[in-house]
Parts: C-alpha cells; sequence; structure tokens
C-alpha cells in the first residue's frame, strides 16, 4: 500500500511562523520552578507543569520545546509524564521540539529515531534536537527517518553555554570541511543537506542549534550560507534567563534571523501558573516586535 509523504517539518514549522510568529516556549520543570509552582517534586508534579504550560500555549504560540532531561530525572513515571505532556501538545496543534540532545552511532541512532520520531511510540515529536560530536555521518539515519516520516531535526552548532567556545571555534583538520571551525563545519553540513534533500521548499528540514548568546562571526558561522533558499531553521536557546535579548534577534542572526526559533524557558516561566499566560503574551509581543 502507498501512503501518502508526510507534510515536511519545514513547511509545518513555516506554517506555525506565519500562524503565530518565532516564540517558542521552553517546558524545563526545574526542582526550584516545581516548588515556586507548589508542585510535587515528582514526576505527578512534572506532568501537571507541562500540561499548564501546554495549555497556556496553545493559541499563543505555535511551538513548544520540552527538556527531555527534568523527565527522565523521574524515570520510567517521569517519561509517562512526558508522553502525557506530548500527547497533550500534539492534540492542542503544538509544534513539539524534544530537546534530547540525542547523539551515537548510525545503527544505535536508527533506535533514537524510531523512539522521536515513529509514528506509533508515545515520544513522537515534531523535531529532536542531536548532538553530531560523532561526526555528521552519524546522523545518517536520523536524516533519513526525519525526511521519511516529515520530521526535523536541530543539529547542535554553537550552543548557548560559555564553555562550549573552546570545542565549537577548534578548527576542523581533514575532509571537505578542512579549515572551518567545527561550529562552522556543522553549519555547513546541515546547509549542504537542505540543499541537497529538501531543495523544493522554502525552509529545510534540518536545523542547527546556534546559541542567542554567541557571536557568529567569532563562531565561524555563515548566517547567510545557512539562509540560502532552502533555509535551516535556527533554533536559538539563550534568550531571557540566559542574557539575549529577543529585540535583539536581528543583530544577533543576521540573515538567519528570519528562520529563527526564538526559545525561552525560565523567564517565561518562572511567572508561575498564574501569571504564564500574561508572561507568554508579553514575550510574543517583544518578539513580534522584532521581527517588524
Ligand atoms: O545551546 C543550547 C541548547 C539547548 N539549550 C536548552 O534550552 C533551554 C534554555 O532554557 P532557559 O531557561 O531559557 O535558559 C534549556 O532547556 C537548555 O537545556 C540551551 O540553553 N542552549
Amino acid at each position: 500500500m502507498n501512503h501518502p509523504r508526510p507534510e515536511s517539518f519545514g513547511a509545518r514549522l513555516g506554517a506555525a511562523f506565519d500562524a503565530h510568529g518565532h516564540l517558542c516556549v521552553g517546558i524545563d520543570p526545574h526542582e526550584y520552578l516545581l516548588s515556586d509552582w507548589g508542585l510535587a517534586q515528582s514526576a505527578t508534579g512534572a506532568l501537571e507543569f507541562g500540561l499548564r504550560v501546554v495549555e497556556a500555549c496553545a493559541g499563543r504560540v505555535g511551538i513548544i520545546k520540552p527538556q527531555v532531561a527534568f523527565y527522565e530525572r523521574f524515570g520510567s513515571l517521569g517519561f509517562r509524564a512526558l508522553e502525557d505532556v506530548l500527547a497533550s501538545a500534539r492534540d492542542a496543534g503544538l509544534l513539539v521540539i524534544a530537546d534530547a540532545k540525542r547523539g551515537d552511532l548510525g545503527s544505535t541512532f536508527e533506535a533514537y529515531a524510531a523512539a522521536w520520531f515513529g509514528a506509533d511510540s508515545p515520544l513522537e515529536a515534531d523535531a529532536l534536537t542531536v548532538a553530531p560530536y560523532m561526526g555528521f555521518g552519524s546522523l545518517a539515519a536520523p536524516l533519513a527517518q526525519a525526511k521519511s516520516r516529515g520530521k526535523g531535526i536541530f543539529v547542535l552548532a554553537a550552543t548557548s553555554n560559555p564553555e562550549a567556545g573552546e570545542l565549537q571555534t577548534a578548527t576542523v583538520s581533514r575532509g571537505s570541511q578542512a579549515g572551518s571551525s567545527v561550529a562552522g563545519s556543522i553549519a555547513a553540513a546541515v546547509a549542504a543537506y537542505n540543499a541537497e534533500h529538501y531543495e523544493a521548499e522554502r525552509l529545510g528540514s534540518i536545523g542547527v542549534v546556534i546559541g542567542a548568546t554567541v557571536d557568529v562571526d567569532e563562531l565561524g558561522i555563515s548566517v547567510e550560507g545557512l539562509a540560502a533558499s532552502p533555509a535551516a531553521p535556527v533554533l536559538a536557546p539563550g534568550f531571557g534567563f540566559q542574557g539575549a535579548e529577543a529585540g535583539d534577534v536581528r543583530r544577533i542572526l543576521g540573515a538567519s534571523a528570519d528562520h529563527a526559533i526564538v526559545t525561552a524557558s525560565r523567564s517565561i516561566l518562572s511567572a508561575g501558573p498564574g501569571g504564564l499566560g500574561t508572561a507568554i503574551d508579553k514575550q510574543v509581543r517583544q518578539v513580534s516586535e522584532a521581527y517588524e
């Protein structure tokens, strides 16, 4: 039987940008946030937290990013809670980026892709963050599965944490990217992959993670290369709590800002359950002003 090819992640992301703008709300049930929200330090507390964030996001933003680690810490019950949060986000029509930062050699990566992209998987998400430090080639299986299942992948290139620069500015010594920085080589590989596999699309389905706290020139990343059609989506954490301001997104990401997912977690979540809707509305306004 012939199954119709699903709409690509890039197409769905473009629709989410058009309908709701570029803000993505992170779901990060930190220990202190569970306390502040009056929730239990348990999978049940993390479930309640996630469901309330999903409820507040529905109709306000198009994209959410649950941080898997905050569910994983509660073991199997935490994963069960995450499954329910993902199901509720799907029902609400939100685009879900699972921030799990998976990475491994090809055959093992296939299992991760089955977990996060499988149509029958309870952990099914729209996109997954992955680590390329076993080589960009190690991503071949999840890249292929993403394409066939209409999913997206965000490859870590230049992360927002201050200690990352030492490794990510290092020079690649071999192969077609010899002489580039590690971050620049990942960005170039993603741009090339989109050009080859998503050539007919406005937005490719394979993106990069570039922290909003980094200097893309210093990191050796060509934002023009990422913005060339089909543009690579840029998942940009680091706004709010880590210091970057949404109003600066164009200065920070240059040509890639038009395809950026402006991501914030603690700065919004710290408003508490009662103030969450207002905090999201305020952040949506700030982000949309930056794009005027
Ligand atoms: O480079 C990266 C990659 C991922 N993250 C994740 O994003 C959120 C940021 O949370 P804030 O509270 O808005 O700082 C968190 O889940 C990180 O693990 C990142 O910060 N930087």
